[in-house]
């Protein structure tokens, strides 16, 4: 603390401050008295606590009936921000259940998820919005313009935002096609593939730090799929329920649930100790070359589409279903 002269307080008595100083040594030949010793070093400062988690889970357990094996148990998961997490495993295994209970649009039977510390419960939807974004499978859009499409959950989103969203999510092009933000969108016009750039666009948009794509990407061709993760990793915080096993080679760590496990880990530690993971990655060396454009053309998409299964994809070969 200062005082208005600007004496700095050093805590002692008041008599130590000026000891020495202005005060004539009757004998100058006397030795100059000792210098004062130098004050301690200052400790160093406590590191700061490590921020918590973006996105937090504990002992997470759900069922969706009283009857039915849970879908997800007794999972913990911590997502810092800017982590790129992919979760994958066989179809039905729980992994869209686990990405709506991170998002908070379940709620456990017991443990919880937390945003940041607070628990995703205790959160209305419109502050739940403040801290994730799911983007589903379905690509949902309405009829309405392309502006407001694209600005529903950031309703004070600009412009040259939009544009950026579109160039990096490579739907600049549709949007053209479209006739530009100003122009209606009738949903029934769109492929799926359109459907989710736009929706991808939309949950680029918004103002939550963490992004959860749960197949989000399905009806986009795999370059156009690599396109939108990779903007989304960039964007912040982004987890990912791999539809094909390139995904999940592009993420940072990857949590894979196999038959009542979860494991999570980075490529090496998984291909160490996952036989499903292995399998993965054979599977992805056998089929790397997947046909481009899938349903980036503007027409309807086509009940063959609309399953979303497409040579390359997780839950397609028999060889990552069983994993033993
Ligand atoms: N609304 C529901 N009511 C009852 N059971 C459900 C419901 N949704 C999912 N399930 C069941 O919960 C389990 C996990 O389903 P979930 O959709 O989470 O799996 P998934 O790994 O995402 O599968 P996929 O890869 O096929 O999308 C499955 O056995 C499924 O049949």
């Amino acid at each position: 603390m200062s005082d208005p002269s600007g004496t700095i307080e050093t805590g002692g008595p008041p008599h130590a401050r000026f000891e020495g100083k202005g005060r004539e040594h009757p004998d100058q030949t006397a030795p100059a008295p000792a210098p004062a010793p130098a004050p301690a070093p200052a400790p160093a400062p406590a590191p700061a606590p490590a921020p918590a988690p973006i996105i937090e889970a504990h002992g997470l357990t759900f069922a969706y009936g009283p009857h039915s094996a849970p879908a997800v148990r007794d999972l913990d998961l911590a997502v810092h921000s800017g982590d790129h997490l992919a979760i994958v495993g066989p179809s039905g295994v729980g992994k869209s259940t686990l990405a709506a209970l991170l998002c908070g649009l379940l709620r456990p039977d017991s443990g919880e998820v937390t945003y940041s510390g607070t628990a995703a419960a205790a959160l209305r939807p419109r502050k739940l919005a403040h801290h994730r974004v799911l983007v589903p499978q379905g690509g949902y859009v309405f009829t309405g313009t392309v502006r407001d499409n694209l600005s529903y959950l950031n309703p004070g989103v600009g412009d040259p935002e939009i544009a950026h969203a579109a160039t990096q999510l490579g739907a600049d092009a549709l949007i053209d096609r479209l006739g530009g933000l100003d122009a209606t969108i009738q949903p029934r016009n769109l492929s799926a593939g359109e459907r989710q750039l736009l929706a991808l666009a939309r949950a680029y948009l918004s103002p939550a730090p963490a992004a959860i794509l749960d197949e989000a990407t399905c009806h986009l061709d795999p370059a156009a799929e690599e396109r939108a993760e990779l903007a989304f990793a960039e964007r912040g915080t982004l987890i990912v329920i791999a539809h094909r096993p390139t995904s999940a080679l592009r993420a940072a760590r990857v949590l894979v649930l196999d038959a009542g496990t979860a494991t999570l880990g980075d490529r090496d530690l998984l291909q160490d100790v996952s036989p499903l993971f292995r399998e993965l990655l054979a599977h992805k060396a056998g089929v790397s070359a997947v046909a481009p454009g899938i349903d980036q053309t503007g027409s309807p998409s086509t009940p063959a589409q609309s399953s979303g299964r497409q040579a390359g994809d997780f839950a397609e070969p028999a060889a990552v279903r069983s994993t033993g």
